[in-house]
């Protein structure tokens, strides 16, 4: 038995250390792994392999023994990063709880059930420019959005675009692409081409309202309609087609977002994960929603729809004189940036009905300014205060992206209103957190649509709400979304008194919101019953 107890020798054990910590110092330390996450890992597990496998030639009864060097490099590496991270990082000063400065692992487990939206509101207390990772700042100040996103900065998008790779389109990290890219959604969504959408837009909700009709006076749960009519809209705006099954489809976009709520704060892990085993969890979703849409964007290449749709001006882009290889490739990314970010509407339309049902004096004023107003005419619905005022208060405190959209410092970093903050940082700024700020709005947990017109004074800082971002990023699908959302409204509440049904948790909608780039609330079960004319 004393035979086969081995004494590791000090170099076993030095080298392997001091390896490590070089491998760190002298090379992770510098720019981005994300890309290289799954060779990373697969070159570790190799070398591993390769120790063990000697150490089985030589001595297998002391397999163990390779144990001793592969610890002993681990603990350089990991040592020299956590060290490297808690004492001598450019961040090291910003206040933020410990564990986020060594690794995002931590932020990653609080995140588990989907609530980033939470995880990142519990560290507000810190103050407005918090340390929630080893390289990143999440900044919780009324301008947060403004310092992200402003016209005059140089940032970029974060390493979290990266999950696109390798599609690109509207949503690519690379600035030249992004400004080609968005060229090409503007001119697909300008006014001109609304034109050719509304009519389109209408003909769903009617249908949507044909919907409600067949339930009207019974409690049902609103989710799958408003997301079935949102994909409808979607893919006829988009792609010229009304044959399509919605809850297919609406099923393929969502359950596609639902890999985003748990790995937000770790976008290394989703493609580490989407590389090594691409069948595992809820991946597939993933992998079967760019399927689908190479299925939509071909049956489109072989047909020609009466009216515009946003692939005209996509399939247009490749047919120009001078169209690169991106204006081709983008065809597929942009198809679908289509499908994620037109599916945004959809929850936001459930969280204006959860926000009326909840505070139903507002459905009386909404009624009251419709009256004598052809809602057929977006013009007029757009000029409409209270309407508008309640999509804007649901929208502060349920924002579209409660968490989404960082980006990353120039590298000679970025100076907000004198906090500086280095370069090649990753930045957030949350809009779920900066919706509910004291310094920005007056009464903040409070549903007031008034504040957006009639009462300017509750917004103390206007800077702190920017629902469709700003500057180069803005919302390219803004009038689509604003032209559903505010016909929807006007035509549900004209003709139905919209309540919770009697004993249903009221806040059971919001209790159960995830945060998986759009949010995505619990189910919303309500009765509609016909107002009497
Ligand atoms: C209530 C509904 C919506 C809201 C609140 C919303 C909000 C946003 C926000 C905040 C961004 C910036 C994302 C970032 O920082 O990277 C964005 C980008 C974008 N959205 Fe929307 N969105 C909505 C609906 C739509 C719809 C229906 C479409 C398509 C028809 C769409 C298409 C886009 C596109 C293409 C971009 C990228 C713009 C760019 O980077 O140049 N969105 N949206």
């Amino acid at each position: 038995m004393g035979d086969l107890i081995a004494t590791p020798e000090l170099p076993q054990v030095v080298a392997p250390l001091i390896l490590g910590v070089t491998l760190h110092l002298g090379l992770f330390i510098r720019g981005e792994w994300n890309l290289y996450a799954a060779t990373v890992a697969s070159g570790h597990a190799l070398v591993f392999a390769l120790v063990l496998a000697r150490q089985l030639l030589i001595a297998p009864a002391l397999w163990y023994v390779s144990a001793i060097p592969i610890a002993a490099y681990l603990f350089g590496l990991l040592g020299s990063i956590s060290v490297y991270r808690l004492f001598f990082h450019r961040l090291r000063s910003f206040p933020g709880p410990r564990l986020s400065a060594v690794t995002k692992l931590w932020h990653l487990w609080k995140v588990r059930n989907a609530k980033n939206h939470l995880v990142l509101d519990s560290w507000r207390h810190y103050g407005p420019f918090v340390r929630t990772g080893p390289n990143e700042i999440t900044i919780y100040h009324p301008a947060g959005v403004e310092y992200l996103n402003a016209p005059q900065n140089s940032n970029t998008r974060s390493d979290w675009y990266d999950l696109l790779y390798p599609t690109v389109g509207v949503f690519s990290r690379d600035p030249a692409i992004h400004v080609a890219r968005a060229k090409v959604w503007n001119k697909a969504t300008s006014p001109a081409a609304m034109k050719e959408y509304v009519h389109r837009i209408s003909d769903h909700i009617m249908k949507f309202e044909t919907a409600i009709n067949e339930r009207a006076g019974k409690p049902f749960v609103v989710n799958d309609l408003i997301y079935d009519m949102s994909f409808d809209i979607i893919a006829d705006i988009g792609f010229g087609t009304t044959d399509m099954n919605s809850r297919e489809g609406a099923n393929a976009v969502g359950n596609a977002l639902t890999i985003i709520g748990q790995t937000i704060p770790v976008p290394w892990m989703t493609r580490l994960a989407l590389s090594l085993c691409p069948g595992v969890w809820r991946l597939p979703y993933w992998m079967n929603l760019f399927g689908y849409t190479i299925g939509i964007v071909e049956k489109r290449m072989k047909s020609k729809p009466d009216g515009l749709d946003v692939a005209s001006f996509l399939i247009e882009d490749t047919q120009r004189e001078d169209a690169d290889k991106i204006s081709h490739e983008a065809l597929l990314g942009d198809s679908g940036v289509m499908f994620i970010a037109g599916s945004t509407t959809g929850p936001i339309f459930i969280l204006i009905l959860y926000c009326l049902a909840r505070f139903p004096e507002n459905m009386d004023k909404i009624r009251e300014e419709l009256r004598g107003v052809d809602y057929n005419d977006p013009n007029a619905l757009a000029a409409l205060p209270h309407i508008n005022g309640v999509i804007t208060e649901t929208m502060r405190l349920f924002p579209a992206g409660p968490t989404f959209g960082s980006r990353q410092t120039p590298p000679e970093g970025l100076d907000c209103d004198g906090v500086y903050i280095p370069g090649n940082v990753k930045i957030f700024a949350p809009r779920w957190s900066i919706g509910r700020l004291e310094e920005a709005f007056e009464d903040p947990h409070n549903f007031i649509p008034e504040r957006w017109y009639s009462k300017p004074e509750l917004v103390k800082d206007k800077r702190a709400h920017a629902p469709w971002s700003l500057g180069r990023y803005t919302c390219s699908g803004k009038r689509i979304a604003q032209a559903q959302l505010r016909l929807t409204i006007a035509v549900l509440l004209t003709k139905y008194k919209i309540s919770f049904p009697p004993g249903v948790d009221e806040m059971h909608a919001e209790k159960l919101l995830e945060d998986q780039l759009t949010p995505l609330p619990g189910d919303l079960e309500l009765v509609f019953e016909e107002l009497k004319a």
